[in-house]
């Protein structure tokens, strides 16, 4: 192995640095993975991980000492933080650390522009004193993933937009007004800035992807980086847009213009550690604070993207469909669309069958014809003697991994079920129905699963539960997500803020705030480290309509011939 490779010279005797043999991404092993497993042996200096296919990385530790107590405890063993099997660390002491691997430079967004040293170390240290100030006396807020401080105008995170009626927060600190100057006379800005966010990320917190609102903020965005440097990654706002890691040390100013600042998101992972863009290597974050300097818009945005904008407001903002052509579109978009996508990782996900769903199947009769409409990936569909099972499901993908395990399915839209009338026994239909954007197109769903039923035939339905409380006790679902919060990010969203009929985004396992929303599912990044540079992609948002109490009852018993058996 080591043979291949001219950078890595094997030491004879013990050094601070060890070559950590099938441990690289190409073994399956993250980064974080290999923290955890040898930060305990001491502080560790660095450590590299090639992205580029290689079965190693490197590991440097502060002193010999340690180093050796690692190759000691580790050497030929199987770490138990490395969720991967068959992982059998392989170490050797070697003399120094290898020269990176750049990778390819990438090619910044257009009108992206990082300017390093804006500020002196001495500018720096005031700065950060007047954030120590603000953070004396009352927080402005402390969203999810960070704290956030304003000044000129509030900044509101329902809307991601500007409160231009006041109460206004206080007026910028006089340092930041020479900071300003500073960039006017360089030209880095057109319009002298008149907002001012603070934003404080301890090590682990981050910034969802978004792009600044087109209709708030004029054209040039600028954000100073104060005490550490982090990793901001951009993407191009379009189906299959480039996405491009940038670096932004402390003291830098980042100024997003353009098609940077209009066409491209931009977030923060919500990591302890980057993975710098030019060398590989991994950079340890320490307390980050940014100054965004922002103008406050005035006039229509008329940039150059119209798709992209939201100047004609109303059309951006997702909405209840208010015909069956726009259920159909955002049930496309929000629904099938995202379960194709998903599919793979959904199936990973899904495999323990409900108890409810379980005991429902053992009592049907010896030689039942079920139908599963909606069966995703099949785990109903199980073989199983005493029935004849059938699924269906509007997801080809998922077909397709419900048919691999031998189930029988097939391709179909729950609203025109292709089978005949009255074609079987049983039918269950698990969490599919609130899937439908349209209380008609609800209904057309239960009314087509009970043509499949013989005369007599029974029917399990369920749906996801508005009321996620019952005499003061929390369901499985708010508990946990008492648990797992900190694994989500929360959408900085504000109910009050959106217009009636807009589709909020929910925070999974909290409660409910509205019926209509766009749950998350965040897809598990996959081990080849695209993740690292691109943790944003895997975020899908399906829409919801979450069942009040009773409200299945009532659909069913809207249709003729349904008799309901018991909720
Ligand atoms: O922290 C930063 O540099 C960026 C902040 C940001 O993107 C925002 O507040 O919109
Ligand atoms: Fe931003
Ligand atoms: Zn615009």
């Amino acid at each position: 192995m080591r043979r291949h490779d001219p950078d890595v010279t094997v030491s004879e005797s013990p050094t601070n640095i060890l070559y950590v043999g099938n441990s690289g991404v190409l073994c399956g092993v993250q980064w974080e993975e290999l923290e955890a497993v040898f930060e305990p042996y001491g502080p560790i200096v660095d450590i590299c991980v090639f992205p580029t296919g290689r079965p190693y990385s490197f590991v440097k530790f502060e002193s010999v000492e340690k180093a050796r107590e690692a190759f000691d405890a580790l050497h030929g063993t199987h770490p138990s933080q490395v969720a991967k099997a068959d992982v059998v660390f392989y170490l050797a002491f070697i003399t120094n650390m290898p020269r990176s691997t750049a990778s390819t430079d990438q090619e910044m967004p257009p009108g992206l522009k990082v300017m390093e040293e804006f500020v002196s170390e001495n500018e720096q240290q005031k700065l950060l004193d007047v954030v120590a100030t603000c953070s004396n006396g009352e927080s402005k807020g402390s969203l999810k993933n960070r704290r956030v401080f304003h000044f000129g105008f509030e900044f509101l995170y329902g809307s991601n937009t500007v409160n231009l009626d006041g109460p206004f927060p206080p007026p910028f600190p006089p340092i930041c007004e020479a900071l300003i100057d500073r960039m006017c006379q360089a030209q880095l800005v057109k319009h002298r800035p008149d907002q001012l966010t603070i934003n404080v990320y301890e090590p682990g917190h981050g910034i969802p992807s978004h792009v600044d609102t087109h209709s708030a903020f004029e054209d040039e965005i600028v954000s100073l980086s104060l005490s550490s440097d982090v990793v901001m990654n951009f993407r191009e706002c379009s189906v299959s847009g480039r996405s491009v890691a940038v670096r932004l040390p402390a003291r830098s100013l980042t100024i997003m213009k353009g098609e940077s600042r209009y066409a491209w998101e931009h977030c923060i992972a919500s990591r302890n550690y980057d993975c710098d863009p030019a060398s590989s290597r991994l950079i340890r974050r320490s307390q980050r604070v940014s100054f965004t300097f922002r103008k406050v818009r005035r006039a229509p945005c008329e940039c150059e993207f119209p798709q992209l904008c939201d100047r004609n407001r109303d059309d951006n903002v997702k909405k209840l469909p208010s015909s069956d052509t726009e259920a159909r579109g955002l049930e496309k978009t929000f629904v099938a669309n995202v379960y194709e996508e998903i599919a793979a990782h959904f199936d990973e996900t899904r495999y323990s069958q409900w108890r409810a769903v379980k005991t429902f199947l053992d009592e049907l009769a010896s030689g039942s014809a079920l139908l599963d409409v909606g069966c995703g990936n099949g785990k109903y569909l199980n073989e199983d003697i005493r029935l004849l099972k059938v699924g269906c499901d509007m997801s080809a993908n998922l077909c397709l991994i419900a048919s691999a395990k031998g189930a029988c399915v097939a391709q179909a839209d729950g609203l025109h079920l292709p089978f005949r009338d009255g074609a079987f026994d049983a039918l269950i239909s698990i969490a599919v129905i609130h899937h439908m954007s349209t209380v008609e197109r609800r209904l057309v769903a239960i009314g087509e699963m009970l043509r499949m039923l013989r005369p007599g035939g029974t029917a399990l339905i369920t749906v996801w539960a508005f009321e996620q409380k019952m005499n003061n006790e929390q369901s499985e679902y708010l508990k946990w997500g008492r648990n797992r919060e900190s694994l989500v990010d929360r959408p900085e969203d504000d109910a009050s803020a959106y217009p009636s009929g807009a589709l909020l985004v929910h925070l999974n396992n909290t409660a409910f705030q509205q019926q209509d929303l766009l749950v998350p599912w965040h897809r598990k990044a996959p081990t080849d480290g695209a993740s690292l540079a691109n943790p944003q992609s895997d975020r899908f948002l399906r829409f919801y309509h979450v069942f009040k109490r009773g409200e299945l009852e009532d659909l069913c018993a809207k249709i003729p011939h349904c008799r309901l058996i018991s909720t």
